[in-house]
């Protein structure tokens, strides 16, 4: 979709977009561009990869489902089947994504994926390149995502252990761990996820805790945490909110510091929102802790040939090391020139006002609110695009025969 003009200079396309140009066919990327379709604007998607959700088809474990209930991870303008179930797969939810792309149209530039950009005063354009072409646009929407790349931390003597040593973005299944001592680096929802899945092929999983963690059910009393949660912060404070969840957590699965888990002083909404780190959800990782089954161990000090030295001097042997330590945006590895983005390429601006930036700049789902903030960030640059789309095409005929710099 979208329309555009080619130019050819030397070996790179030159393609004048006419609307806005996204980078990333996440859902994000997606989501923006039907909201500008159903506003009447053209759009192109940049993707790097070969297919749209390439998060969620190349880059997820097999047995991955959405964890907050379908009403929550839905995207703008169309909703998912009736007859999903509650907490839709991965396959299904790539499927929803595949049939919301086609009912809008949508159609990404695959294997394209965005070496730099930057914005060109001289022309009050965006210039964005890839390997071999240059795309330029009035607009540029950055749809990366926060889990563009895996974190990859630098544990003292990583390099000469024999095992294999894995991110979860690469992790599909136990299988291939079968019987083996496995160690988890991390606690988050993936490091207890793939703890849990690890336990289904007999492997011995050892879940690294450095740190203090907020573990909550995925449902209290027949409805889920995260809808209970939203429908308390309506009428109370994110403080009594967070209060009223830990006493029903506690209660449902008694108290987690003895397992090793300690939680946090600030609570799990509260957290999330300041700081993005996500609180887990357990889907049933906590009583295989509780059992002995998954084992919770203290920080990594070092890795060895053939096992790890803990923090508390501990040593243990292990055949394979899984990282469960998270993602980080890649924006500032290809957006020039722009201040709008931190080092970490977040926005500076929290949210809700993090999706606009200045001279034609958004960004898309990078609110640390999942999907739902993904749904918001897209109708509101898509309402603000329009206006502008509108007055242009409106004023002047002649909009489209704007010269471009010669390169
Ligand atoms: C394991 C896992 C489970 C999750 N589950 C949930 C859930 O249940 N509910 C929820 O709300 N959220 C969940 N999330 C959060 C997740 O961030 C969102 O679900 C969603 O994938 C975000 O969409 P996005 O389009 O912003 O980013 P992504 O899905 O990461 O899409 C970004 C796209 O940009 C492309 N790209 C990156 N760099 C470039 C470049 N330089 N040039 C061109 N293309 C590029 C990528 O290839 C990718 O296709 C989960 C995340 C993970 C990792
Ligand atoms: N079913 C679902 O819907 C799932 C959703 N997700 C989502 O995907 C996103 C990413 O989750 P996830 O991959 O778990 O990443 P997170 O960033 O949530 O967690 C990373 C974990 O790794 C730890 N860590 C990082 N570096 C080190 C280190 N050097 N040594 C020891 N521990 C370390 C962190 O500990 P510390 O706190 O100390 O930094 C933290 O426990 C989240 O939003 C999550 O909710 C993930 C899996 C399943
Ligand atoms: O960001 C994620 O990974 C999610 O799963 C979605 C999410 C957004 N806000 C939350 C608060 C509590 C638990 C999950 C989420």
């Amino acid at each position: 979709m979208g329309s555009s003009q080619k130019h050819q200079h030397n070996d790179t396309n030159c393609v004048r977009v006419h609307g806005p140009i996204i980078v990333g066919a996440g859902p994000s990327g997606l989501a923006t561009s039907a909201c500008l379709a159903q506003q009447g604007v053209p759009s192109v998607i940049l993707e790097k990869s070969d297919c749209l959700a390439s998060l969620w088809q190349h880059r997820t474990y097999d047995r991955l489902k959405l964890h907050l209930p379908k009403q929550f991870c839905e995207l703008p303008l169309l909703g998912f089947p009736r007859n999903f179930p509650k907490y839709p797969t991965k396959r299904q939810f790539v499927s929803y994504l595949e049939s919301y792309a086609s009912h809008f149209s949508i159609r990404p530039r695959f294997n394209q994926a965005v070496r730099s950009a930057g914005y060109d005063a001289v022309s009050g354009f965006w210039r964005v390149e890839t390997l071999d072409s240059e795309y330029v646009s009035r607009w540029l929407i950055v749809a990366t995502g926060e889990n563009a790349e895996p974190v990859m931390p630098d544990i003292p003597g990583i390099n000469k252990f024999d095992g294999s040593v894995v991110h979860t973005s690469s992790y599909k299944s136990g299988f291939e761990f079968k019987n083996q001592r496995v160690l988890v680096v991390g606690c988050g929802n993936s490091g207890m996820e793939v703890s849990l899945d690890l336990c289904r092929y007999n492997a011995i999983p050892h879940m690294v805790v450095r740190n203090t963690v907020h573990v909550l059910p995925r449902e209290m009393f027949g409805f889920s945490t995260f809808g209970i949660a939203m429908a308390l912060a309506k009428w109370f404070p994110l403080k009594l909110v967070d209060r009223i969840l830990l006493l029903a957590a506690n209660f449902i699965l008694g108290n987690t510091d003895r397992t090793g888990l300690r939680r946090p002083k600030t609570g799990p909404i509260e957290l999330k929102n300041v700081t993005g780190k996500t609180p887990v959800l357990d889907v049933g990782a906590l009583s295989l802790i509780k059992s002995g089954k998954i084992k919770v161990v203290e920080g990594v000090k070092e890795i060895t040939r053939n096992g790890a030295k803990f923090v508390d001097g501990q040593e243990k042997e292990i055949d394979s090391i899984i990282l469960a330590t998270g993602y980080k945006s890649n924006v500032p590895t290809w957006l020039k020139g722009c201040e709008f983005f931190n080092k970490d390429g977040m926005p500076r601006t929290p949210f809700p006002n993090g999706w606009k930036a200045e001279k034609g700049l958004y960004t898309v789902g990078f609110t640390r609110r999942g999907l739902q903030g993904t749904a918001s960030d897209a109708v509101k640059i898509a309402k603000d695009i329009a206006q502008q789309w509108r007055l242009i095409n409106s004023n002047s005929c002649n909009s489209h025969v704007i010269q471009l710099k010669e390169t």
